[in-house]
């Protein structure tokens, strides 16, 4: 195929991602986003990509990036905006003709990368707040270390984590309320009680 073609291929794509609903899925480390987003994808069967897994399958994958990645991510930091961009963008292109929604779970972590998300790809019909109490996060993190494997997932990487959270990533939620596109759901209830919730905003849609 020319390098032409690619590109007009790419514009149908990203055409036909514009017609798929996109929902922001926000909260801070270890509030229960992935757990969540298991369950709307078993229910509504929209596309889940969690810009945290986008980036510690390139890690896995041994590769020189992945190393470069991984070091970022146990230092607790973020890593560079266009990377995470354009993994989460090839994995949406990816999808394109099979989902009619795509859950973007751990994106945007700061507002820039919101607005740089809107002009690569489209706008987000909603933004789902995951909303859990610091100590809760630190707690389950701390359960979810014992067996997760992560090298995030220790009580100096989390702390790191806890505090980039509140100083970039809730400024994203005040960036969106604005547009009123926000839900927050209350992340200490029971997994399936906060699912209730969740399931309340999607049915709005
Ligand atoms: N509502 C909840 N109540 C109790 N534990 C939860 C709840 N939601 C998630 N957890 C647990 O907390 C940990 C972190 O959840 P996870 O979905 O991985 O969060 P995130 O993707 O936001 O980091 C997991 O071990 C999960 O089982
Ligand atoms: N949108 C993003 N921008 C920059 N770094 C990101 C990112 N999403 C994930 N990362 C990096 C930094 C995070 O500390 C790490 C783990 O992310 P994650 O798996 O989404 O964590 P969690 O699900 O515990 O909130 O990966
Ligand atoms: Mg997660």
């Amino acid at each position: 195929m020319s390098r032409k073609e690619e590109t007009l291929g790419n514009v149908t794509i990203l055409d036909k991602i514009k017609d798929a609903k996109i929902i922001f899925v926000v909260g801070g480390p270890g509030s229960g986003k992935g757990t969540q987003c298991e369950k709307v994808v078993a229910k509504y069967g929209y596309t889940h990509l969690s810009s945290g897994d986008l980036l510690r399958a390139e890690v896995g994958s041994g590769s020189e990036r992945g190393k470069q990645l991984q070091a970022i991510m146990q230092k607790g930091e973020l890593v560079p905006l266009d990377t995470v961009l354009d993994m989460i963008k090839d994995a949406m292109i990816a999808k394109a003709d099979v989902s009619k929604g795509f859950l973007i779970d751990g994106y945007p972590r700061e507002v820039k990368q919101g607005e740089e998300f809107e002009k690569k790809i489209g706008k987000p019909c909603l933004l789902l707040y995951v909303d859990a109490r610091g100590e809760t996060m630190v707690k389950r993190l701390m359960k979810r270390g014992e067996t997760s494997g992560r090298a995030d997932d220790n009580e100096e990487t989390i702390k790191k984590r806890l505090d980039l959270y509140y100083k970039a990533t809730e400024p994203v939620i005040a960036f969106y309320e604005g547009r009123g596109i926000v839900r927050k759901v209350d992340s200490e209830l029971p997994v399936d009680e906060v699912f209730g919730q969740v399931s309340k905003a999607i049915d709005a849609l």
